[in-house]
């Protein structure tokens, strides 16, 4: 019988992952199915939790309950990706991942497709390079505005405020305008892997996306797929604040891509510069301010539990 590792965020969401988890549990009982459960008890325990299931070098069946913080945790822990069958309950405030991959977000939907799984989806993963170290990311990672904006959110009492009555996604977007009036435009140059170089003199951000949304739905790049072996990359850039709420719920509609202010194209590596160190992020966790970054595409591929058999055979755009 097949084990499944649960790796449950009991805080995720404001408490809401401890209070799926007694939800869906009795039904592993009544189903006599083979579990383990690890409860996370702060941040990046998650990492070191998946690094010990893994450390084994064999096959896992891992299953995160939590929001993309979580799953970007467990990916880094991940020794080798290709050996890991990941199943997700999503029940973050964003939940960028299952979105990208048109996962079942209901928890009791979620977990049907898990113990009944009809496919799975081989996804990319995409890795974020600074100083030596490399951070995995499985939806996107940023540079700038977007990476300033989850910084804040992780700290923000906005969030738990709003996640209490089911709006923890508003989060983004009232830290967003906080971000907008504060933060100043920055020079960015990014060198691709085919040899161009591109400046931006007035950058707000830059994103390097595996899936199409960021940010609780902004669906950045619309035509990003985890099944390419590229980063599709979107740079907010020359905008002035006006205009930036103007593109903004257009954003959530993937309509803002026509505009001169947004750049969109696709590599496999890039290196960022920027004439400051800017806040960065993968999957939405804030990672250390840098100068010089790279993002590229790992070559390391993950199995995803689809869905529903429509949904894990659908072709993930
Ligand atoms: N027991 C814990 N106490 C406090 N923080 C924890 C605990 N376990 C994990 N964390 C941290 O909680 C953070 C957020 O978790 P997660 O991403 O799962 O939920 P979320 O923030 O509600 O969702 P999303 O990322 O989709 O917005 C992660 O950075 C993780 O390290």
């Amino acid at each position: 019988m097949k084990l499944y590792e649960f790796i449950v965020n009991p805080q995720a969401r404001s408490g809401l992952g401890m209070l799926t988890w007694n939800t869906l549990e009795p039904e592993l009982k009544k189903r006599r199915s083979d579990y383990r459960l690890y409860l996370t008890e702060r941040k990046k325990h998650a990492e070191k939790i998946a690094a010990q299931i893994t450390a084994d070098g064999q096959e896992h069946c891992i299953v995160v309950l939590g929001g993309d913080g979580t799953v970007n945790e467990v990916i880094n822990g991940i020794l080798d990706p290709g050996k890991v069958t990941l199943g997700y309950i999503p029940i973050g405030s964003s939940n960028d991942f299952a979105r990208g991959l048109k996962l079942p977000v209901p928890a009791e939907k979620a977990l049907e497709a898990i113990l009944n799984p009809e496919g799975v989806v081989q996804i990319d993963l995409g890795v974020l390079e600074k100083n030596g170290e490399r951070r995995r990311f499985a939806v996107s990672a940023g540079v700038g505005f977007d990476a300033a904006v989850c910084h804040e959110v992780c700290v923000s009492r906005w969030k738990r405020i709003l996640n209490r009555f089911g709006m923890g996604k508003l989060t983004y977007a009232v830290v967003a305008l906080d971000r907008l009036i504060k933060d100043k435009p920055v020079r960015m140059t990014i060198r691709t892997d085919d040899g161009t170089e591109k400046t931006f003199e007035r950058t707000y951000f830059a994103a390097f996306m595996n899936l199409p949304f960021e940010g609780g739905g902004f669906k950045f790049c619309p035509e990003a797929s985890p099944k390419d072996g590229m980063l599709d990359v979107v740079v907010a850039h020359d905008l002035t604040p006006l205009k930036i709420l103007f593109l903004l719920p257009l954003a959530l509609l993937g309509k803002h891509t026509g505009f001169r202010e947004v750049t969109i194209f696709r590599c496999r590596r890039a290196g960022i510069f920027t004439e400051k160190p800017l806040a960065l992020h993968t999957d939405g966790e804030p990672e250390f301010p840098r100068k010089a970054v790279a993002m590229e595409i790992s070559g390391e591929r993950l199995s995803v539990i689809g869905g529903t058999k429509a949904a894990a055979n659908r072709k993930i755009s």
